[in-house]
């Protein structure tokens, strides 16, 4: 795990000479005042803190922390405040222009330059949305989103082509060959619904005829588009709400926080101001990595110690964004296993806890899936759903997994809205869902 966080530190700051930040910390909460929207600037890179700087920065021996017991419903008792650390919104650093090189004495005819498809900007994702400002020019060619999720549902996409290649060649439609089909969308995590309502519509028609795969291929983009339309939705922030306030839970390592890290990034880029507060009060490198993307997005963040009441965060974090007048207060929560019931319980008391400050708080509380689990994300759709009232689904890791099919499961099992699906670490490698996009890019067809 280390290594991985390491590894998306390294992607997104480049290695360049470290330059350990020191948050301002602070005996009492203080709320930093938010710098001016700025656009971020997500290909430019950045050397603000190296992983190994944050790693020296944790004591070598992390304190081990007992699980919170579960507290009997009410009445919630919010701990008083003892100091919260607050990391005032760091200016994007400036890099110096780099030396231009010596002229070289040779006339030589320069390539012409590769000429690139423009790409159209897409949504962020947002609903009501101002004007976000343009992005930064890319410095290198660079894959389109489409191209990326193709890329990232490889994976999945072949298993199901080659399910398709080895049932379909040169057969007719018959019972059996429908079967066989049905077997390869069940094991592809499609889920039972789907696969048999694909099969039906494949029948449909075409029944003791011969059919080819690209046939099948564009019934089966089709079917899972029909199922993928009514949840794919944009994460609806209400600009009356100050702040508007996302509680990010799922499981550990799902992506909790590097999510929050993107949709910051997201958000600021359609200036707005941002809170995160840091309530992954288990892991102080959950801790660190936030910290790291308040600085590049210019955000605000509300942290405390490790082991510190995760509610009491949570509370202390929305009075703070209330009398900043913030747009949106992001909070992460520790990983947990939804069968673990003392946790779940914990969470249902960070819940209580917001609700004390603001009754109509969470107003999105987003379930991070991660995409390889496969049939394992049904149940913490479910348990989540019930105890931390879900209200979006962001599914991450769709890169590299061949079961990828199990958000269409999902979608068809619980009818949650998708907000966003992740493909990579990177900053710009979480996109709103487009069932469309997600519909071809699954089944093998070109945009
Ligand atoms: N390949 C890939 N990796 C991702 C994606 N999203 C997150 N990750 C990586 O997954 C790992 C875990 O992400 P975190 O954001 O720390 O997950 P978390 O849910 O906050 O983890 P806990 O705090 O332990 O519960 C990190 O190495 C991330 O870089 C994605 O879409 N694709």
């Amino acid at each position: 795990m280390a290594e991985e966080k390491k590894g998306l530190f390294r992607r997104f700051f480049g290695g360049g000479a470290p330059k350990p930040v020191e948050p301002e910390v602070v005996a009492e909460t203080v709320v930093a005042p938010q710098p001016a929207p700025e656009p971020v600037a997500p290909a430019a890179p950045e050397p603000v803190v190296s992983p190994e700087a944050v790693v020296a920065a944790e004591p070598a021996t992390p304190e081990v922390i007992e699980p919170i017991a579960v507290e009997p419903p009410a009445p919630v008792i919010v701990e008083p405040v003892e100091a919260i650390e607050v990391v005032e919104a760091i200016a994007p650093v400036e890099f110096e222009a780099e030396v231009a090189p010596e002229p070289i004495p040779l006339v030589i005819e320069p390539e012409p330059a590769p000429v690139e498809a423009p790409v159209a900007p897409r949504k962020t994702g947002f609903f009501a949305a101002p004007e976000a400002p343009a992005p930064a020019p890319e410095p290198a060619p660079k894959q389109n989103w489409f191209q990326r999720l193709r890329a990232g549902l490889s994976r999945s996409s072949s298993a199901l082509s080659d399910g398709i290649v080895s049932v379909f060649t040169k057969r007719k439609l018959d019972n059996e060959t429908l079967d066989d089909f049905e077997d390869v969308l069940i094991q592809a995590d499609l889920g039972l619904t789907t696969a048999a309502a694909i099969t039906a519509a494949l029948k449909k028609g075409r029944f003791d005829k011969e059919i080819d795969g690209d046939e099948v291929r564009t019934v089966l983009a089709e079917e899972v588009r029909k199922v993928l339309i009514p949840v794919a939705k944009p994460l609806v922030i209400d600009p009356a709400r100050k702040p508007h306030v996302i509680l990010v839970v799922g499981v550990n390592g799902t992506g909790k926080t590097t999510t929050i890290g993107k949709l910051s990034a997201k958000l600021r880029a359609e200036g707005r101001s941002v809170m995160l507060a840091a309530g992954d009060t288990f892991r102080a490198a959950a801790v660190e990595q936030l910290k790291i993307w308040a600085q590049r997005t210019g955000s605000t963040i509300v942290a405390r110690a490790i082991g510190a009441d995760a509610s009491g965060l949570a509370f202390d974090a929305l009075k703070d964004a209330q009398a900043a007048g913030t747009d949106v207060l992001l909070i992460d929560t520790a990983g947990r296993l939804q069968n673990r019931t003392e946790l779940m319980a914990e969470l249902e008391k960070i819940i209580r806890v917001i609700k004390k400050q603001d009754p109509t708080a969470p107003h999105s509380v987003l379930l991070t899936l991660d995409a390889t689990t496969g049939q394992n994300a049904l149940q913490q759709v479910e348990i989540f759903g019930r105890v931390a009232g879900v209200t979006g689904l962001v599914m991450t890791k769709l890169d590299g997994t061949a079961r990828g099919g199990i958000l269409v499961a999902i979608a068809a099992k619980f009818g949650l809205p998708i907000h966003f699906i992740g493909v990579g670490e990177g900053v710009d490698d979480l996109e709103p869902f487009s069932a469309d996009e997600f519909a071809k890019a699954i089944a093998g067809i070109a945009a």
